[in-house]
């Protein structure tokens, strides 16, 4: 069993903080939180500083008990943008990836795994493409199945369905929450779609103003005030017919045109 907690978290580049202050109470094992922003807000960088590829203040304490799942590596983070190497094939890459930072003998668990990855992911058409040769949404599965693959405990996912259809958006993101639940994991998700937020993740850390702006349970959180004083909209949360909670925008607050929205610096 896994848990997470930050404990008063900073992270920046160079002299300059992006975020700092960041406390959360611990998450455990199944849970996923979604982590919603402004653009530039430092969702980004909070991922780098709780992988370890930042430094900063403050801490990341991990409890991590050994349940005879775990053979993956403790934290593994999904960037928003996927550079893998394009002479390798999807399988390739993937079978890599798994293997990054442990011996490079690949075992039949090791096979195993990947092909239950691909076949969860429903890639198998593409797995001997070069990933040079795929499309913006096939890479990301692929990206995604790479992340997957490794096994973490503790999953930081940034933005991992911005360029998949809306019916792969969903089957990801069910597919991420059922891993959490099956698996153990915490998850991180950084998520522009408010609506992904409300009917997938548990939990809802919202940055903005270069800290936690609010953090707990995603349907207590995700208010109309809060949509007003963080992405200047004017909005609703209603019910659909089965119950999810949806926002709902009427309006651009105050009538001021979107492109009025500041980006911090
Ligand atoms: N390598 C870097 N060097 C210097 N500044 C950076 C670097 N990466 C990001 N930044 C800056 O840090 C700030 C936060 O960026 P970050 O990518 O964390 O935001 P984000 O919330 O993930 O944004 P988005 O929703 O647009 O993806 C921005 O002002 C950005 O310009």
């Amino acid at each position: 069993m896994v848990s997470i907690r930050l404990n008063d978290l900073g992270a920046g580049y160079g002299r300059k903080p992006v975020v700092s202050g960041i406390s959360t109470p611990a998450f455990g094992a199944g849970e996923v939180i979604a982590v919603v922003g402004p653009n530039a807000a430092g969702k980004s960088t909070l991922f780098k500083r709780i992988a370890g590829l930042l430094k900063g203040p403050g801490e990341v304490i991990l409890e991590v008990e050994a349940n005879g799942w775990a053979s993956g590596r403790a934290i593994s983070y999904m960037p928003q943008d996927n550079s893998s190497s394009a002479v390798l094939s999807v399988y390739e890459s993937i079978v890599l990836a798994r293997k990054q930072g442990s011996s490079l003998h690949v075992g039949d668990h090791d096979l195993r795994v990947v092909d239950a990855t691909v076949e969860a992911l429903g890639i198998e058409a593409i797995v001997a493409r070069n990933i040079g040769d795929l499309s913006g949404g096939q890479r990301q599965l692929v990206s995604i199945a790479q992340t997957l693959a490794r096994e973490p405990q503790v999953l930081l996912m940034d933005e991992p369905t911005s360029a998949l259809d809306l019916h792969r958006q969903i089957g990801v993101l069910s597919l991420v929450r059922r891993l959490a639940r099956e698996r153990g994991m915490v998850i991180f998700i950084a998520l522009h779609d408010l609506n992904h937020a409300l009917r997938f993740a548990d939990h809802v850390m919202v940055i903005a103003n270069g800290g936690l702006h609010a953090c707990g349970p995603v349907a207590e959180v995700l208010t109309p005030a809060l949509l007003r004083s963080v992405y200047e909209i004017e909005a609703r949360i209603e019910r659909c017919s089965q119950g999810q909670p949806h926002v709902i925008v009427d309006d651009v607050a105050s009538g001021r045109p979107v492109a009025s929205f500041a980006l911090s610096a």
